[in-house]
């Protein structure tokens, strides 16, 4: 569902653009050996290449060249086997060349489509413009000293793919969707950790509105956010900025904003007037980049089941809802840990068992999966139990919340406090008549056709026999015995 704004003369459609700058997983940079790796102290990861020292010339970092081809065919995009590397002009403290390497009119990977999810297990289609190859700048530290700048240049240089979309979606719970979807894929593929908060993926936003049907109206972009939460934000203030321009008779200008997450609110950064001319041109000291299409075969051989596909045959083969299936695949590691689960057993008790138990205690401790103190054969053993009648699935869910406090397999902690359902009719008729023997004017309300009393008694037989009783085999008996 597209978001619409009601104004005072008509409806308001929202059109957003993404691109997304992908820090590439690699070692190395994108044309020097220098490490990419986070949070090493200011300056200490800098070769003369990414400080621009004259004369140093830039070697492309083979290994991110292939990621990002891997990254194209995860997007489904056609892989340009031509492609040049651009120099992206523009003078700032912390870009020392003075350019930065990108690409242009012939980027790596051109036009591709992805799914994303929405409510329900709805999905909808995104077109993919492109995706490029291109090194990150130095980083300005302005808030260290009252009255100056400093600049951290170990991430100059380091190689990120910018993944532009089509300006396709049309609310902010759809561009959310397709920043967790690119997300998703990155992961599934390995080629970024799309971390947001350590700035490995970040997002320019484009918005415009326009009236329903009509053309695209004029966008503003607001960089680097690296939140979707901040993101959603940012879209909502400035698609009601747009709209009140608009109403009042005014136009938008294209500009550059910047979104103050302080304020949820946007304001200018520079406009179209000012904006750069980068006069893109191809960088002398790279050759174009060439591939065969072996080589492309080769990276497409090697690729994971992704998230749509993995989700598709959840559904036909292991008969989940879209609405499961799409929760368990969205992270490979759920998907995996499920998978392990419900190998050979009941995939939608097993589904429940980890979208439900499983993550509502994850979430109650603000543990990862990673950290879960339950595997998966230990949840998959508790799930056996139950399929085997030794617990009902009421006591199973007191099992595993012991195991995942201790630690301890399901088998051991049954066993310990007898929680073994009891399926023995001479013990469950015992309970029964002592209900029925308790209850004489329950009883005869019951016959005199109150037959929701029956619940009543379960509930008093269950409470008799601590829960143990196999509900099963306690309606078996005690309906006859009521009826009379
Ligand atoms: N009318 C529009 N409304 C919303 N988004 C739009 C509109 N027109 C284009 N876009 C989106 O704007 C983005 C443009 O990105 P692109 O990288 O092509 O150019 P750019 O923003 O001019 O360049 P730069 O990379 O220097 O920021 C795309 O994601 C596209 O879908
Ligand atoms: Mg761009
Ligand atoms: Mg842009």
């Amino acid at each position: 569902m597209g978001m619409i704004i009601q104004g005072a003369t008509g409806d308001w459609e929202v059109v957003i653009g993404l691109e997304i700058h992908a820090q590439v997983t690699s070692k190395s940079k994108l044309f020097s050996g220098a490490s990419a790796a986070y949070g090493a102290a200011p300056n200490s990861q800098v070769s003369f290449v990414d400080a621009a020292m004259p004369g140093m010339l830039p070697v492309i970092n083979e290994m991110a060249v292939e990621q990002a081809v891997r990254t194209g065919l995860g997007l489904n995009a056609k892989i340009n086997k031509f492609s040049v590397f651009d120099r992206k002009n523009y003078f700032y403290a912390d870009l020392p060349q003075g350019y930065q390497i990108s690409q242009y009119l012939q980027p790596i990977v051109g036009e591709g489509k992805i799914l994303i999810d929405l409510k329900d297990g709805e999905t909808r289609e995104i077109g993919i413009t492109r995706l490029h190859l291109e090194q990150d700048a130095g980083k300005s530290l302005h808030d260290q000293h009252p009255s100056m700048s400093f600049i951290d240049l170990n991430r100059s240089g380091v190689p990120l793919m910018e993944i532009v979309s089509e300006p396709d979606m049309r609310s902010p719970e759809e561009a959310a969707a397709y920043v967790k979807k690119i997300r998703s894929i990155v992961r599934y593929l390995g080629t970024c950790d799309g971390n947001m908060e350590e700035g490995s993926m970040r997002a320019d936003v484009n918005v415009s509105v326009r009236r329903v049907g009509e053309e695209f109206g004029t966008r503003c972009e607001m960089k680097n956010i690296n939140s979707v939460r901040f993101m959603q934000q940012a879209i909502i203030y400035e698609a009601n900025r747009q709209v009140d321009i608009l109403e009042s008779g005014g136009t938008v200008e294209q500009e550059t904003r910047l979104y103050d997450p302080d304020r949820g609110e946007t304001r200018s950064m520079r406009s179209k007037e000012e904006a750069h001319d980068y006069r893109y041109f191809p960088d002398p000291d790279l050759l174009p980049l060439e591939f065969d299409g072996a080589f492309i075969e080769r990276i497409r051989e090697t690729l994971p089941e992704l998230p749509d596909p993995k989700k598709a045959r959840f559904i036909k083969d292991l008969g989940l809802s879209p609405y499961d299936a799409g929760v368990l695949v969205a992270e490979k590691e759920v998907a995996d840990y499920f998978e392990a689960v419900a190998e050979g057993r009941d995939a939608k008790l097993a589904a429940n068992w980890v979208i439900g138990e499983l993550f509502g205690h994850l979430n109650r401790t603000g543990k990862d999966l990673a950290d879960s103190p339950v595997e998966a054969p230990a949840l998959g053993d508790l799930i056996d139990l139950i399929k085997d009648g030794t617990i009902s699935n009421r006591i199973a869910k007191e099992v595993f919340e012991e195991m995942f406090d201790t630690g301890k397999k399901a088998a051991d902690i049954v066993e310990e406090k007898g929680l073994k359902q009891v399926s023995d009719t001479g013990a469950i008729e015992a309970a029964i008549d002592a209900v029925i023997a308790a209850n004489p004017d329950k009883v005869a309300e019951y016959r005199g056709g109150k037959d929701k009393l029956f619940g009543f008694f379960m509930g008093q037989v269950m409470k008799a026999t601590q829960g143990k009783a196999n509900p099963g085999v306690v309606t078996e008996i005690l309906k006859p015995k009521l009826d009379g």
